[in-house]
């Protein structure tokens, strides 16, 4: 059975990236990305607003949804500070397998809780099964209809503190309308828009960014 694309960005990242380098590993997946296969990473453009959130917040405690192949697993983790982590949830056993190997190379494994499993599921274990208090910083970036139930169910489980900050991908293509439609109406959140451009494509996409206010 042939391979997965997914399995070919791996090789391409493990046959020409830099062990352990963890910019390596961006830049092999991107150039991978643009010039052979497009894949769902966030990419090197929209990185950079990821990268300026998580550098101004500086979370001890963060959480991705959708790790996918693991890029923004390794973009962010990269940036974490001693004793930081990201926990990092995929639903697909395939592409968790992938991340897990990719993160491994990059040499972040030490900051990355790999959590595989359905984000509603995911979610409510936090607190007890993977000891969080509270989250400092979130990026989502899984199922677009399940941006609005995951960000309810955040505040629901309690793992949202003042100034806890969301920032969600992909709010123009392919669009997470309901979310949008929600968190810029409630009171609760501070909301700013990224525009910016879809991974790899001259389309337009935006990042969105919610500061929980308690
Ligand atoms: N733990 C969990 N719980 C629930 N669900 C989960 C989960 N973990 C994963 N999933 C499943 C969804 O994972 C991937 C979600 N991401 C996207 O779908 C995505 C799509 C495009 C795109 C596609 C086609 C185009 F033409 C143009 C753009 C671009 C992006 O940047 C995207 O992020
Ligand atoms: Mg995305």
């Amino acid at each position: 059975m042939n391979q997965s694309k997914e399995r070919r960005i791996l090789n391409f990242v493990l046959q020409n990236a830099v062990r352990g380098d963890p910019c390596s590993v961006m830049e092999t997946i991107d150039k991978y990305c643009s010039e052979k296969e497009w894949a769902m990473n966030v990419g090197d453009v929209k990185g950079v607003i990821l990268d300026k959130t998580v550098e101004e917040i500086n979370p001890k405690v963060a959480l991705e949804l959708g790790t996918y192949c693991g890029y923004s697993a390794v973009r962010i983790a990269r940036l974490l500070k001693a004793g930081a982590c990201l926990l990092t949830v995929e639903f697909n056993p395939e592409f968790a397998a992938i991340a897990k190997q990719m993160i491994e190379f990059a040499g972040v494994q030490d900051k990355v809780k790999l959590l595989e499993g359905p984000s509603e599921v995911i979610i409510p274990q936090l607190k007890k099964k993977y000891e969080v208090d509270t989250l400092d910083f979130v990026f989502v970036d899984h199922w677009k209809d399940r941006y609005a139930p995951d960000t309810i169910l955040l505040q629901e489980c309690s793992l949202l503190r003042k100034g806890s900050v969301l920032l969600a991908d992909n709010i123009i293509f392919p669009g997470a309308p309901e979310f949008v439609k929600y968190i810029r109406n409630n009171p609760r959140f501070q909301c700013s828009t990224y525009p910016s451009y879809l991974e790899y494509m001259k389309v337009q996409d935006a990042m969105e960014k919610a500061v929980f206010l308690g």
